[in-house]
């Protein structure tokens, strides 16, 4: 995947470019000139401290921040899903009224069911939410975000609340969905392998701004963008 990202210009090419934004809650400046472009189908990763605004960043872009000051979310597309830690499905409609929520098109059911069946879930359509586990309420989430044929899945730290295991499996699932549905990607996560394995490009944020940026994906050494990345986070492993 190419990521041209040089350049202040906004090529028409981005499916999101973000320039100088700003966030601030009361006196305090959460972001403070945050500039970052991703192409379309192109996976981002965004690491940084606990509290250093990356959720925020990813509520900006969702739109669910009404209060952004100025003009910093120059373009993202109309079609954006967003899928959390939590699954947040509805507790009183099955797996498959989750899906399908809000859709209002005649062949709704039969996108709700591909979209199970994509995720690993067929046969459990009518199942509620509380007789799945975690990782299956979190693929429902996923056939959620999916079904609506997003150009920007942002996702919040979405495997942070599973077993180890599990998340590996997510790992490989999500890698898939992405390859088939061809969504831009933000991921938030904490997990540096996490962000390495999945994304093509990874950024950090620090200070209320992007410091670091680093290609990954196929070709790239690992180990060495790992402990590079670390660094980054104030990590630095035993000698
Ligand atoms: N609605 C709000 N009102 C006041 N302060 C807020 C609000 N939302 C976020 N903040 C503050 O902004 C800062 C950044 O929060 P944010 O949740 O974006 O960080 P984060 O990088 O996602 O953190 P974490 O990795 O711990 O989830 C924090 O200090 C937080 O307390």
């Amino acid at each position: 995947m190419a990521t041209n990202t040089g350049g202040l210009g906004t090529p028409p090419s981005y499916e999101v470019s973000v320039r100088g934004l700003i966030r601030s809650f009361g006196p305090k400046g959460v972001l403070n000139g945050v500039d970052l472009d991703i192409a379309p189908g192109e996976f981002v990763a965004l690491l940084g401290p606990s509290g250093c605004g990356k959720s925020t960043l990813l509520r900006a872009l969702a739109g669910l921040d009404r209060d952004v000051r100025g003009s910093g979310v120059v373009k993202v597309p109309e079609q954006v899903s967003v899928v959390f830690q939590d699954s947040r499905l509805l507790p009183w409609d099955s797996v498959l009224g989750n899906v399908t929520l809000g859709l209002r098109d005649h062949d709704a059911d039969a996108r709700g069911r591909r979209a199970l069946a994509e995720v690993g879930l067929a046969g459990r359509e009518k199942a509620w939410p509380h007789e799945l586990s975690g990782g299956e309420q979190q693929r429902v989430a996923l056939a959620r975000s999916l079904v609506r044929e997003p150009r920007l899945l942002l996702a919040d730290e979405p495997f942070g609340a599973l077993d180890a295991l599990t998340r590996l499996k997510m790992h490989a699932l999500l890698k898939e969905l992405v390859a088939a549905h061809q969504p831009a990607v933000l991921l938030v996560t904490h997990d540096v392998d996490e962000a390495i394995t999945l994304a093509d490009r990874v950024i950090v944020l620090q200070d209320g701004r992007v410091a670091l940026e680093r290609v990954a994906g196929a070709g790239v050494d690992h180990y060495s963008l790992r402990g590079e990345l670390l660094a980054a986070l104030g990590v630095h492993a035993a000698a």
